[in-house]
């Protein structure tokens, strides 16, 4: 629901309204009632001084007109015409006289009356008066500026008063409706409530604020308490929100090393810890496409050692592990530069791979490992061609003398030095062709 304070009048504005409404009906009522009060009041008092006028001018008008004085009787007809509320006067004379003073027209709002002279000496009437005097009607009061002033008195009055009540509702509840709305505007149920005690101090008088001020406290105190229960809670969500994230970030860790586990274990040769088959054939590959790219040099070598089968008849299966073991540390110590890659490839078969030797190079190289290793001493037992442990080797080198076609082919060429090693003996390296 929204608020538009342009669309609603404001209390104060409907609050004057109100009372001017009020007010002007009062004042009319009232000045009303005074006016009718007044007319009856002027209409007592005009036929007050109808009736007093014959018995003031009727014997002197009879005497002015016997002693024919028309000087007096005209003063006394203005005389008469001096009286409020006489307008006109009419004297007609039996013998044909006509004295008129003021106007003797009949018009809508004027009244008359008439009284006859005192008989003159013979008996006869010697004539009448007519008076025209004004109406006592509510119009002619209206039409004085008495009356006007009177009805705007109570206009004033009723203004005066609508002003002061308005600035009294204004004080006693307006302006802290208003203060109240400002600070609703701002409110904030972090806050202590006090912050409404203003209300409790300027609008003690009155129990309606003070009712609202405690339903007020009451809200915000309850927003508060529900605002600190949504605290807690949201302190405790995050907290969980924390705990939780920190658990995925470890599971996801824990993943990768898996992960990075599994690949490597993938790669290796859970025995020896060199390089499997699947990473040498991944290897010989590149390096054998990036010798034929670049031009380069690259030998490969299988080693085999000799009568591996006999050995472990004889000293057992896990002795015979164990020559492979000590095999492989040697084959790593010998060929460590990065480019280089010493493998597994099954049993007791071995490669390296070496990127960028010539053969010959190569051939010293593997001619002194294979010397070492029987340099070891390691008995055997049980070999027809040595007392020692002994290893062949096949080697085959790519190059613009021996471009293989494929690595397969340079791994044949291999292979099949190190078949020639074997029948020629063994504990030698046989060259590919
Ligand atoms: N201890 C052990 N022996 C293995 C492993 N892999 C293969 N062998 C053994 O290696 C022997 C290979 O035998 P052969 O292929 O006859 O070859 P050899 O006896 O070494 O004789 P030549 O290779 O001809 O000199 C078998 O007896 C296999 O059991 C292994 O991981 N550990």
């Amino acid at each position: 629901m929204s608020y538009s304070p342009a669309a609603s009048a404001s209390a104060r504005s409907r609050t004057s309204l109100i009372l001017a409404g009020v007010g002007l009906i009062v004042a009319l009522l009232s000045g009303g009632l005074q006016l009718q009060q007044e007319t009856a009041r002027h209409a007592e008092q005009l036929a007050h001084e109808l009736r007093t006028l014959p018995l003031l001018y009727a014997e002197p008008l009879a005497k002015s007109l016997a002693s024919a004085q028309p000087e007096l009787t005209d003063l006394l007809l203005r005389s008469m015409l001096a009286r409020q509320g006489v307008h006109g006067v009419e004297l007609q004379v039996h013998d044909g006289r006509r004295f008129v003073a003021g106007s003797t027209t009949h018009d809508e709002g004027s009244a008359h009356s008439e009284f006859n002279l005192p008989q003159s000496g013979q008996g006869e009437m010697m004539g009448s008066v007519k008076v025209l005097s004004e109406a006592a009607s509510l119009r002619h009061t209206l039409s004085q500026e008495a009356a006007w002033a009177m009805l705007m008195q109570h206009l004033l009055l009723v203004l005066v008063l609508v002003a002061a009540a308005v600035v009294v509702v204004d004080r006693m509840l307006l302006r802290h409706l208003r203060r109240l709305s400002a600070d609703a505007q701002s409110f904030d149920p972090t806050q202590p409530p006090s912050q409404f005690a203003w209300l409790d101090e300027q609008g003690g008088r009155s129990a309606e604020l003070q009712e609202l001020n405690h339903a007020i406290a009451h809200v915000h105190s309850s927003m508060g308490e529900q605002l600190k229960r949504e605290h807690k809670q949201a302190q405790a969500l995050r907290a969980e929100i924390e705990r939780q994230s920190q658990a995925l970030r470890a599971a996801e860790q824990a993943l990768e090393s898996k992960k990075r586990e599994l690949s490597l274990l993938s790669r290796t040769d859970v025995l020896t810890g060199l390089a499997n088959r699947r990473e040498f054939d991944d290897a010989l590959r590149r390096e054998f496409k990036r010798a034929q790219r670049q031009h380069s040099l690259l030998a490969l070598a299988v080693l085999d050692l000799d009568h591996l089968k006999p050995y472990n008849e004889l000293h057992g299966h896990a002795a015979g592990d164990e020559l492979l073991q000590r095999f492989a540390r040697l084959l790593a110590e010998r060929f460590k530069r990065d480019t280089d890659l010493v493998a597994r490839l099954g049993g007791e078969e071995f490669a390296c791979l070496l990127p960028g030797f010539d053969t010959a190079s190569a051939q010293s190289l593997l001619e002194q490992l294979r010397e070492d290793w029987r340099g070891l001493a390691l008995p055997h037992g049980a070999s027809p061609v040595d007392q020692m442990v002994t290893v062949s080797i096949g080697l085959a080198g790519y190059g613009a003398q021996h471009p293989y076609l494929s690595p397969q082919g340079l791994l044949q060429a291999a292979d099949e030095a190190l078949y020639i090693a074997k029948h020629a003996g063994r504990d030698r390296l046989s060259l590919a062709a």
